[in-house]
């Protein structure tokens, strides 16, 4: 009579799972294996063979269920299956290929890459041997991306971003969190020298909404649009917190903006996807709290320190990548944003020293102090960095006073530009002193060096474009503007006289967009000629 009842149980959870009837098909089985587990547990001194035949079929129903499961992307929960059902048989194929598969979408490659092998050498693998190898090799690429930091999205740059962007590996280079130097908290730290370029980190969002954005002058649509975007992602991230502890466990490091020095120090090690879970997870993460960590954490794709590959150019998206959120602002940044996808992918805009704070920019820095101070107030706070800092301790001089009163009384961009070079040399600048500087008034170099008929009238005056532009990226990172005046420059070079131009153009846009694709494919995305 038992055994009836179970066997109709067991072809109704069947009958969901083949339907896709996810929630039902859940419970249908968890019912049946309690009923297993009570039987196993009653029976042991039965039939041995009736003792075996339950466990397969717990071993079977324990597996369907992580199927179930991971399609509703229960992670957790779908793992923990597998691993049950792994203890009764440990090789068993269809639980292998399972776990394989939730695993690879942990990014945990090289346990996914494992389960991939065991399955492969099952006999029952044959029918199911190509889509096997596929996954393995799938597993193989992005171990090594993972492993070495080594990307490469030539292929679909240069195809002009058609179809889906390639397979990317989440990746945690050469970083730590330390408390930091700036006084702000918590912050990211480079542990080796990186030259310009060098990917630090590429992370998955947690969570990622994006919208179009109405064309219209429309204020009310827009905010309309931006509010719908923004509950969509709150959502998401409540969704994705209450899913997997992991993800509870990480959106719980970070800051929601108030008493960031006592913030603890996260090892970044629990950022690696192959960390164990540990137990925090009972601490709360109620919605007030939730609300603050995304005011202060969360991102739009296409900020000014930020390149956005293969996107339609009218979605604008926001979202929270964890491991980020512990790069605070600079006015000097050392580094800027790829987004591809739902991934972002964080590179040297310039050459970082061991030791030294990995900085972003929140906000536009190629502007005077003044107007950065008024952006880092829409920020929420008062930026204590070293170029702040430098120039709040000069824009006092007379120099300085009247370098901002040409500006705002409409002087020409050349003789600004020249007063600015003889006000620094008097006030003895030196070195990166002079890059900030040059920063702030980057639009008056840019008009200058932009128009030959300026540069004909100026250019014996003032300092080389080359120089600047050297100046301007060893000092706040490579830029897409600083870029463009390299390329105007390029144009209106012969062909044969611009191979030091040229590399200084490639350097600059390994900045802007990171080592992630050959000089090629590089080229083509700059459009710079050979
Ligand atoms: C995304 S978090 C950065 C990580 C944060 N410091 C922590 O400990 O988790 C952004 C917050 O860091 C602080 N912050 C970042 N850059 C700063 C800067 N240049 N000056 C002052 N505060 C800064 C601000 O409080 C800001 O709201």
């Amino acid at each position: 009579m038992e055994d009836l009842m179970m066997q109709q149980l067991r072809s109704k959870a069947t009958e969901f799972l083949l339907r896709e009837e996810w929630n039902e098909s859940i419970q249908a089985y968890s019912h049946f294996i309690s009923l297993c587990q009570e039987q196993i547990s009653e029976n042991t001194h039965q039939n041995p063979n009736h003792l075996s035949n339950l466990n397969k079929a717990l071993c079977l129903a324990l597996s369907n269920r992580a199927e179930a499961r991971s399609h509703l992307r229960n992670l957790t929960e779908a793992l923990a299956d597998c691993e049950k059902a792994l203890e009764i048989e440990s090789a068993h194929f269809k639980t292998l290929l399972c776990k394989g598969k939730i695993l690879l979408s942990l990014n945990r490659y090289g346990m996914a890459l494992d389960c991939f092998k065991l399955a492969l050498m099952d006999p029952q693998s044959g029918a199911n041997s190509e889509s096997i190898k596929g996954y393995l090799e799938r597993c193989k690429k992005l171990e090594f991306s993972s492993r070495t930091g080594a990307f490469d999205l030539s292929d679909w740059v240069l195809n002009g971003f058609r179809g889906k962007h390639p397979e990317i590996a989440e990746y945690i280079g050469a970083v730590e969190i330390k408390k930091s130097q700036m006084g702000c908290g918590r912050g990211l730290f480079a542990t080796k020298n990186v030259d310009c370029g060098t990917l630090l980190l590429v992370t998955k969002a947690i969570a990622a909404e994006r919208g179009i954005m109405p064309s219209s002058k429309d204020e009310d649509l827009g905010h309309n649009t931006q509010l719908v975007m923004w509950k969509s992602l709150i959502g998401e991230v409540v969704e994705s917190s209450t899913r997997s502890h992991r993800t509870h466990q990480l959106i719980r490091q970070l800051s929601t903006g108030e008493e960031e020095d006592t913030l603890e120090v996260t090892d970044v090690s629990l950022f690696r996807p192959e960390a164990e879970e540990s137990g925090f997870f009972n601490e709360n993460l109620d919605m007030g709290r939730i609300l603050k960590i995304l005011d202060v954490n969360s991102c739009v794709e296409d900020a000014v320190s930020s390149k956005v590959l293969g996107k339609n150019s009218c979605y604008h998206g926001v979202g929270l990548w964890i491991l980020p959120s512990f790069i605070n602002h600079a006015c000097n940044p050392n580094a800027r944003r790829l987004h591809v996808g739902d991934y972002m992918m964080v590179h040297a805009s310039r050459d970082i020293k061991a030791g030294e704070e990995i900085t972003l920019a929140y906000y536009d820095v190629l502007l005077p102090l003044s107007n950065r101070r008024e952006r880092a107030k829409t920020w929420g706070f008062d930026c204590c960095c070293k170029r702040c800092k430098f120039e709040e301790g000069i824009m006092g001089k007379q120099e300085m006073r009247e370098i901002e009163m040409g500006i705002d009384n409409g002087m020409e961009a050349g003789g600004m530009v020249y007063r600015l070079e003889e006000g620094m040399r008097r006030l003895n600048a030196r070195g990166k002193e002079k890059g900030y500087l040059r920063a702030s008034f980057w639009e008056v170099y840019s008009e200058i060096f932009e128009s030959e008929k300026s540069m004909r009238r100026w250019g014996r005056r003032i300092p080389a474009m080359e120089a600047v532009v050297d100046g301007v990226a060893e000092a706040v990172g490579s830029d897409e503007r600083v870029l463009k005046v390299v390329k105007e420059g390029l144009k209106r070079k012969c062909s044969g006289s611009g191979m030091v131009e040229m590399e200084r153009a490639m350097k600059l846009g390994r900045g802007v967009y990171g080592k992630v694709m050959k000089k090629q494919a590089m080229r083509t995305l700059l459009e710079l000629q050979e």
